[in-house]
């Protein structure tokens, strides 16, 4: 399973002072030097945490797999086409929102998702859609042209510790629906020490992204031990 860890929120920080520190290249890079096999990014349009430069700098800079997070808009694919990272995964955007509240809403998507889909697929770029793990948006994915998905676990992880099975038991069932589907499955958002686990067991899923909490718990033990951790509670329950 790959873990791609999502430095956004180090550049929350740098941005507090409009500075130069903390690096989010340097971040990435002490990721990668930790054992993560990948780096995401979300541009947002708002740029509230990754900048432009930010996005450049990653793939010049950080010798991993970039993931780049950003909507379906014509600025977003172009950004894309020009930095060429390995992979674009297109989220939902609301501009009040503090984070990512849920899956695309790929059953309503306008003409311009398969468009976005075709001119990243045909620059070979790795596609993936943040959806919710359900089987409708994710064979809709299939249809539309992505190679992978990738599922929504924040009602997962947000749940009370014995409130999670329900929500397991669909991150579960979406999952063999992508592989059945032809997609590849990640999964992300929201994923801790106490809950990664659950998603790390499931065998269709081949990659999670995780930022801010592993972010914010470097603050108390250091980035590349909050990385080592996150790395053996995944490969434990790979091993099952
Ligand atoms: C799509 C997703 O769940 C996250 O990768 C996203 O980046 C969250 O947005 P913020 O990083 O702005 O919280
Ligand atoms: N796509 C999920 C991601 O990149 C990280 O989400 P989070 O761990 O910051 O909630």
């Amino acid at each position: 399973m790959v873990l791609s860890i999502n430095v956004d929120h180090v550049a929350t920080l740098r941005n507090a002072r409009g500075g130069h520190f903390p690096d989010p290249v340097a971040a990435a890079q002490a990721c990668i030097e930790a054992g993560a096999e990948g780096i995401t990014i979300h541009l947002r349009e708002d740029r509230r945490h990754i900048r432009d430069r930010d996005v450049e700098r990653m793939k010049a800079e950080v010798a991993a797999p970039l993931n780049l997070e950003m909507a379906a808009t014509e600025e977003m694919v172009a950004i894309a086409l020009r930095v060429m990272p390995h992979a674009v995964c297109l989220v939902p955007e609301k501009r009040q929102e503090l984070t990512t509240e849920g899956g695309l809403d790929v059953l309503n998507a306008g003409p311009f998702l398969a468009e976005a889909l075709k001119r990243l697929n045909g620059a070979g770029i790795r596609t993936s859609l943040f959806v919710e793990a359900d089987a409708a948006p994710i064979e809709r994915a299939a249809a539309l042209g992505a190679a992978c998905v990738e599922l929504h676990t924040g009602l997962y992880a947000d749940a009370a510790p014995d409130s999670r099975a329900p929500h397991l038991a669909r991150l579960r069932a979406g999952a063999a629906v992508a592989v059945g589907a032809g997609l590849q499955c990640h999964a992300g958002h929201g994923l801790d020490y106490g809950c990664v686990g659950g998603v790390a067991a499931i065998p269709e899923v081949t990659e999670v992204s995780i930022g801010h909490f592993l972010i914010s718990q470097s603050v108390f033990e250091g980035i590349g031990s909050a990385v080592r951790r996150m790395l053996a509670l995944i490969d434990e329950a790979r091993a099952g």
